[in-house]
Order: C-alpha cells, then structure tokens, then sequence
C-alpha cells in the first residue's frame, strides 16, 4: 500500500486547518495515525508525545542538519541547525547567562524595569492591543540586552529581525529571498565583529568568540534574536489570553500568585509558542505504525503531544493548578531543548505579574474578539483588552 493509502486521515488534513483551529484534527490523528504522512506537508507529522519524544531525543535518526532547513540558508550554520559534536561546540559557549540563579541574576532587573516603562505609557488609557504595545516591545527589548551588542537599540534589532524573518519565510514559500534580508543579516553580522572587538563589551559574544569564529558567533546571535523575539511574544500573549478567557481561573491567580507558573505552563501546553519542530531522517526507521524512509521530512507536533490524553487527563481544560503540566513540550526537548527557557519564563512570570497588578479589572475588548492562529508560531494576531483606568 502507498504512504497515502495508508493514512488517510493525513491525506484529507490541510495546512490551512491546522493553522486555523488544529486541536480537533490533532485529536483524531493521534488516535488513528499518531504518524501520519501528510501530503499538503511534503512530510510525516508526529502527534503522540512519547513518539515525539522519541524524534526529538535521536538527533542521530532525525536530525536538523539538512540544506532543506531554511533559517540556516539565511544565517548560516547555528546551533539550531547543527547535530552532534558541532552542534555542542556551537551551543556550549552560549549557555551560562541562561542557567536559573544567572537568568535571575542577570534579567530580572531588566525586565521589571522595562515591563513597568511600558506599563507607566498604558495606563492611564483604558484600553490597548498588548501583542504589539506590550508583549512584542518587552520581547525585543529582553533580547537586545541578552545579545548585548554594542550601539545598537531594540529598534535597530527589531529592523534587523523583522527583515531576516521576511528572507526566511520567503525561502520557506519556495521563492527567492529579497536582498534586504542578506543586507540585514550583514549589518548584525557587522555590529557583532564590533563588539568581539571591544573586549571590554559586556556581552555573551565576545566571551563566545574565544572558542567560536566570529561569522559563527554571528550566525548564533541571529538564531537568539529568532529564538527570542516570536515565541516569547507569543508565550505572553497566549498566556494572558488564557487567562482572560476563563474568569475563575484567573481569580484563583490573583488569589494566589503562586499559581502564575501552573498557569503559564497550562498555557504553554494548550498552546504553545511554536506549534512545531521539524527534523529529517538519515536512515530508514520504524517510528510507531509508520515506516520512515531516508530523507523525509518529520515534523513533531508539539501542540499535538501537550494534549494527549494518555498524560493529560482532560487535556483541553485550561487548569491553572494541573499537577504535571510542565511536563508540556513547548520547549522541545533532547539536544535542542530550548537554551533559553528558564528566562522566557522568568519574562512571562515579571510581565504577567506586573500586567495584573497595574491595569484593574483588566477583560478582553468584545468588540475585537481573538484567537490563536498560525502554522509554526502560533498566537493572537491582535489582544485587545480595556481596564478601568
Ligand atoms: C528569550 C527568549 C528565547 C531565546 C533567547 C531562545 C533561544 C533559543 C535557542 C538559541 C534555541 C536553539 C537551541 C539549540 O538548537 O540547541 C532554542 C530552541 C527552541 N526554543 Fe527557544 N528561545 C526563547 C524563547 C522560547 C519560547 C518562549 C519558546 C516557546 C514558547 C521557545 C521554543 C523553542 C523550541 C521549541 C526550540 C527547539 C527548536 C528545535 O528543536 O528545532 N523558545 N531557543
């Protein structure tokens, strides 16, 4: 039987569905064709989470490393895109800053401060979209200071950013990717050669540079600007989304302040930030039902794994005081579990905190209603809400 045969729920599943409201989809295919091979996709996608575990802890069987991976076309080879003993060689010199006591150390401060400047700016409105006037501004301004890089603002990383992401898409789309993307990814690669220069710069770079070249170092700057600036705007957005959506349970989190982490992990695992990573085998393999074969594509549904039933019992209710949500894969897992997922929640746990707190019986705007959307980062295109100013 043809790999179409054989799977026809993934035959009949469209990209357009899975951007648009996935979970149902999810929930069959898990059930029928937790592999499944998925024409629109070009690939398989992986839906239970002890098979996508599987993927993501064999980098040897499934690996990024693979020309087809776009982000690399654009900057070059990063820990991202790299397996084996390269890839820790890439990622080890980056490490230290985004351990717990250095993340605290080292970004608290930072975030306090710039969640309350924006803060000071909204509130005596009444009423605000927060993606774009919050969580997006607050994301970037994390990022420039993690990169450290000297002489330039979050303006200039956002410029730069929002660029490289058009080159990347373009290339994900099949087309030519516009010069303004390389052009870009020149001026980052320029401000990073200046600060390896200045030994005396205060930044993760230059320390990097001692076992890293600099083109290297400045392939990896971009991935944590990539890394940084989507998934964490999106983390915030979908998490005060949760909350909004369901009143009691955000009463049990101004209640209690110490359910914010249990609900952020809920949300993190209802939604996650990045819907999904991709990897490609490098041998013919079993996986589940489903036999892989040398070169294909294998894309793992994290949103898929964080509802399965068999860890989640109930798995589409938001539940701010779930005993083992983090055990959600919003930051993959194996070799590229996410370097810096101790700050995007330490970023979230500030921004949200200080959110509630400042803007009184804060509520989604009902003439803008909203939902997530999207294939691979998935969020609210716009979070309208008013408080009480
Ligand atoms: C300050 C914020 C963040 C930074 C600087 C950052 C940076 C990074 C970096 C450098 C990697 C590559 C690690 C490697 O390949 O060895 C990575 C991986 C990853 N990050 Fe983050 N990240 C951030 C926030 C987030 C958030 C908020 C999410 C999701 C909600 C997320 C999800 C992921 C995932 C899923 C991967 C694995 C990609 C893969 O396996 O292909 N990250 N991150």
């Amino acid at each position: 039987m043809s790999v179409v045969g054989s799977c026809p729920l993934g035959a009949a599943t469209t990209l357009a569905e899975l951007s648009r409201d996935p979970h149902a989809r999810l929930a069959l295919l898990r059930v029928r064709e937790p592999v499944s091979w998925l024409p629109e996709l070009g690939g398989w996608l992986v839906t239970r989470r002890d098979l996508a575990l599987s993927v993501m802890r064999d980098a040897e069987t499934f690996t990024v490393d693979d020309p087809r991976f776009s982000t690399a076309r654009v900057v070059g080879p990063s820990m991202l895109s790299l397996d084996g003993d390269t890839h820790t060689r890439h990622r080890e010199p980056f490490t230290a800053p985004f351990r717990p006591r250095a993340v605290h150390d080292g970004f608290a401060a930072v975030i306090e401060r710039e969640t309350d400047r924006l803060l000071t700016g909204l509130e005596a409105t009444g009423a605000a979209e927060l993606r774009r006037a919050f969580a997006g501004p607050l994301a970037v301004a994390v990022v420039t200071e993690a990169l450290g890089l000297v002489g330039t603002t979050s303006d200039t990383v956002l410029g730069w950013y929002d660029t490289i992401v058009r080159s990347v898409s373009d290339i994900t789309a099949g087309h030519e990717a516009a010069p303004a993307g390389a052009a870009a990814y020149d001026r980052l690669r320029a401000a990073v050669e200046a600060t390896v220069a200045d030994r005396d710069a205060a930044s993760l770079l230059v320390s990097a540079a001692d076992r890293l070249t600099v083109p290297e170092v400045a392939s990896n700057a971009a991935v944590l600007m990539f890394g940084g600036i989507e998934t964490t705007e999106a983390m915030i957005t979908n998490a005060l989304l949760h909350l909004l959506r369901h009143p009691d349970q955000l009463a049990l989190v101004r209640a209690d302040f110490g359910l914010l982490d249990g609900a952020i992990e809920e949300s993190l695992r209802l939604e996650p930030g990045a819907a999904v990573v991709d990897r490609y085998a490098t041998r013919d393999t079993a996986l589940g039902p489903a036999t892989i074969r040398r070169g294909d594509l294998v894309t793992v549904s994290l949103t898929g794994a964080n509802r399965d039933p068999d860890v989640f019992p109930d798995p589409d209710v938001f539940d701010v005081r779930r005993a083992n949500a983090r055990l959600q894969l919003a930051f993959a897992h194996g070799p590229h579990y996410c370097l810096a997922a101790h700050l995007a929640r330490l970023e979230t746990r500030i921004a949200l905190r200080r959110l509630l707190e400042r803007l009184p019986a804060l509520r989604l705007d009902p003439d803008h209603p909203t939902a997530p959307s999207g294939l691979v980062f998935r969020k609210p295109t716009t979070l309208h809400v008013r408080w009480a100013a």
